[in-house]
């Protein structure tokens, strides 16, 4: 499989110049952005600004009018979101969409997609143990904090590339989002390639190895955190205008 490197990182998904409208109206505006292998790539901004249509776009989703999605250098911008995600891409969705009415293991058996050497269900339990001491419960009866494990463990289970999670510290208690931090990072220790989308600032400076800031549809950073200033932060991610 070609790749491209950059700094001695392989790209392992590029968005060039995207493109999105729902109906008359135009959402994203030439958003590019790149994922490098084994990185944590964050994508932050304020509500409404177009995170979720970019995470959308690039499942296919909401295809874009124009612009290029590059996954290890295949395009996928005009494949349906089932041809997506068996290119490789995952998503652990904003709300976390878990099947209430089936178990935990149905849930988790959905999506399984083998791979040599790959995740699995023993190694998704050996990670979120609580699973597997709830594996016979209806999604429907976890906490938040559970389902938002299980929504991990189910896009897990499809063996991605690239995992793209959208504003997984949404709705849970301090607590349990520091839960999702530590997921993050073990995930990052076995080399997972991730796409994070969060408002949650503390958490993507906690986790963040290169951060865009999208407003309204355009992305005005791109950088590091320390090269993230008070008045970028001020300006584009206070609560208020
Ligand atoms: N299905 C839709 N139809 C029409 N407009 C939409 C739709 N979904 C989102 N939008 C609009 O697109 C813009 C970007 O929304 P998007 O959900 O991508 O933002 P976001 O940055 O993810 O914010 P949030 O954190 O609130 O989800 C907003 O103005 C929103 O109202």
């Amino acid at each position: 499989m070609t790749s491209t490197l950059v700094r001695g990182r392989v790209l392992v998904l590029q968005v060039k110049e995207l493109n999105t409208f729902y109906g008359e109206s135009h959402i994203l505006h030439d958003v590019s952005l790149t994922v490098k292998k084994g990185r944590v790539t964050v994508l932050l901004g304020r509500n409404g600004m177009g995170k979720t249509t970019t995470i959308h776009s690039i499942m296919g989703m909401v295809p874009p009018k124009k612009g290029e999605i590059l996954l290890q250098n295949k395009e996928v911008q005009m494949k349906p979101s089932f041809q997506v995600s068996k290119s490789g891409v995952a998503l652990v969705p904003q709300g976390r969409r878990i099947f209430s009415n089936l178990t935990v293991k149905e849930n988790l058996l959905t999506t399984h997609r083998q791979k040599k050497g790959g995740w699995t269900l023993e190694k998704i339990y050996d990670m979120f143990p609580r699973l597997k001491e709830r594996e016979t419960s209806m999604g429907g009866n976890l906490s938040g904090g559970e389902q938002q494990m299980l929504s991990i463990g189910r896009a897990l289970l499809t063996n991605p590339s690239v995992l793209l999670l959208d504003e997984p510290s949404e709705g849970l208690s301090p607590l349990m989002v520091n839960e999702v931090i530590a997921i993050i990072k073990r995930l990052k220790e076995e080399g997972l390639t991730m796409l994070l989308v969060e408002q949650n600032l503390s958490m993507a400076l906690e986790l963040a190895d290169h951060i865009y800031i999208l407003n309204k549809g355009t992305v005005v950073f791109t950088g590091s955190k320390e090269e993230m200033t008070n008045e970028i932060k001020n300006k584009y991610l206070a609560l208020s205008t």
